[in-house]
């Protein structure tokens, strides 16, 4: 059998607007089978938006999403479902769960046995360093542990890494130094078995680090799309975020010294 084309998702001239406000404005973008995404920008560049759109949870204006070639709203809700998984910045549960019973949700789009589901809930919760702890309650958890429950309910619903996309929105915001970097191993591990890895970052280092590509959002247009070291220039960074910056060269890693605003902040 052929290998599946590299090309996973493509949107193309996505427009977005809430009233008169331009959201995102001819946003064109590709996903590839295994390789890190990240999109930054500054904070209302519209890059939640973005994320909404690209997963089917919100409707552009103009513009179209293709997953394998067929539009988003063309796919069952079940076999979207298997194919993409979406952490938002927050997740917001109110009943009093399990842990184990949170990521069940994950396995909702399978008919499967219950030893297949628990296969699936141990094994992602043994990713995110809960599966001691899979029967305790999951309304007193932290913030951060929270999060790492949800990053485990949507590992647990996606399928076969080659046919998934996996979307995380500010993935690292409240997790410890531990747990930011078993989130990037989590990605690093999911697009080396051939998924399509998508994050939203707001640190450049990070992005620097960990994107093959990356796509730079100001005022819901792209202003920058390529790899880390092309886009991510001093200039660039400068334009976007008014601040001073350059790249330092340290042992393996490239590290971006911000020297200041370019100027006082109103
Ligand atoms: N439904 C909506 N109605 C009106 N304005 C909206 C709506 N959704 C988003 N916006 C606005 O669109 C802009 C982009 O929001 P979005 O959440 O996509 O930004 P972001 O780049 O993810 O920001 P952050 O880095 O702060 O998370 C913001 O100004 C926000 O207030």
């Amino acid at each position: 059998m052929n290998p599946p084309p590299p090309e996973i998702l493509r949107a193309e001239g996505i427009c977005m607007r809430a009233g008169a406000k331009p959201l995102l404005r001819n946003v064109d973008f590709t996903l590839q089978r295994g390789k890190i995404h990240v999109i930054v920008g500054p904070n209302g560049a519209g890059k939640s938006t973005l994320l909404r759109v690209l997963t089917g949870e919100a409707h552009p204006t103009s513009g179209s999403v293709a997953l394998d070639g067929r539009n988003l709203a063309e796919y069952e809700s079940s076999d979207l479902a298997r194919r993409r998984a979406f952490l938002p910045q927050t997740s917001s549960l109110t009943f009093p769960f399990t842990i184990r019973e949170v990521v069940e949700i994950g396995r909702l789009p399978y008919r499967e046995s219950k030893v297949a589901t628990t296969a699936a809930i141990e094994k992602a919760l043994e990713k995110v360093g809960l599966w001691e702890r899979a029967d305790e309650g999951y309304l007193h958890l932290s913030g951060g542990e929270k999060q790492r429950v949800h990053l485990a309910r949507i590992l647990a619903q996606l399928g076969q890494p080659e046919n998934s996309v996996l979307i995380l929105d500010e993935p690292t915001a409240s997790l410890d130094l531990t747990f930011q970097h078993q989130v990037f191993a989590i990605a690093r591990e999911w697009a080396m078995n051939g998924a399509a890895v998508l994050l939203v970052l707001h640190d450049l280092n990070q992005t620097m680090r960990f994107a093959e590509t990356v796509t730079v959002l100001k005022e819901g247009m792209v202003t920058g799309q390529g790899t880390p070291s092309e886009v991510l220039t001093p200039e660039l960074i400068q334009d976007v975020y008014h601040v001073n910056a350059h790249w330092v060269e340290s042992d393996h890693h490239q590290l971006l010294a911000v020297d200041g605003p370019t100027s006082p902040l109103s």
